[in-house]
């Protein structure tokens, strides 16, 4: 997967280069490129904002220099690609793990970080005709501008691509992966300040843990997040037992 991040904060990017991202890029399964927006503006202030039209508190971004980085990252990719271009936003569609799987199947993706206001909308209008244009929203909070976004995104999307993450299994078993919670764990040593760790999972009988599991998983979700289970059509699932 390639990505492309155009942003007038490079340096916030820099987290990329850490950790399984930054071994992910190493091994080719990833490549990352970040753009200053301030590179493809003409003016000697450098300039990337201004008032909006109709009034209003703030300022915008302006077209012209995110006009040209559009074109020239498109011009940076393989001939006739229409890559997604991910604008993280206020007012974008909320980000999920199941939008997260969708953008791992995508081969470039493009990234668009809007600071002030945002961006002038005739970008986007403008950028439709060679990008598939997907404006985001990471929570119902409001941020300074979308580079944090695309940490997340990056960095969800990421764990999804094949052997970037040592243990595929856990993918499987982890939060929101099937819709659930995930169950507690605990690891050595067994007692620990007085607290010790749930008897079935020192038994060793696999079947039965992993039964045990799925009911912690299941009255955790009911407790912590009841909106994710009423999504679910769980087999069998006596909403009942979950009474918490
Ligand atoms: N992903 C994500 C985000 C973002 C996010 C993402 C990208 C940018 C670019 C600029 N900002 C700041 C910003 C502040 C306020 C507003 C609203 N105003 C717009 C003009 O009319 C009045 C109302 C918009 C933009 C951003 C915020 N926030 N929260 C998320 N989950």
């Amino acid at each position: 997967m390639r990505i492309d991040v155009v942003t007038v904060f490079p340096d916030y990017l820099a987290p990329l280069q850490l950790s399984l991202l930054g071994k992910a890029q190493e091994a080719g399964r990833l490549e990352a490129h970040v753009h200053d927006l301030r590179a493809f503006t003409t003016d000697r202030h450098r300039s990337v904002d201004d008032t909006p039209y109709g009034g209003g508190a703030g300022m915008v971004m302006t077209p012209g220099p995110w006009g040209a980085a559009l074109d020239a990252v498109l011009a940076q990719g393989p001939e006739g690609a229409r890559p997604r271009l991910v604008v993280p936003s206020p007012a974008g569609r909320v980000f999920t793990q199941d939008v997260a799987a969708e953008y791992a199947a995508d081969p470039w993706l493009v990234f668009a970080c809007g600071r002030y206001e945002g961006i002038d909308a005739r970008v986007l209008e403008d950028a439709r005709s060679r990008y598939d244009v997907d404006e985001l929203s990471i929570g119902d909070y409001v941020l300074f501008g979308g580079e944090v976004a695309v940490l997340v995104v990056v960095e969800a999307v990421g764990r999804l691509l094949p052997g970037v993450l040592g243990n595929a299994e856990s993918l499987a078993e982890e939060s929101h992966t099937g819709g659930l919670l995930e169950a507690p764990t605990w690891t050595k040593p067994a007692q620990w300040r007085g607290l010790g760790v749930p008897d079935v999972l020192v038994s060793g009988d696999h079947a039965r843990i992993a039964r045990w599991r799925r009911d912690e998983s299941l009255r955790r979700t009911a407790s912590t997040r009841p909106d994710l289970l009423a999504r679910l059509d769980v087999d069998g699932l006596d909403r009942a037992d979950l009474a918490v």
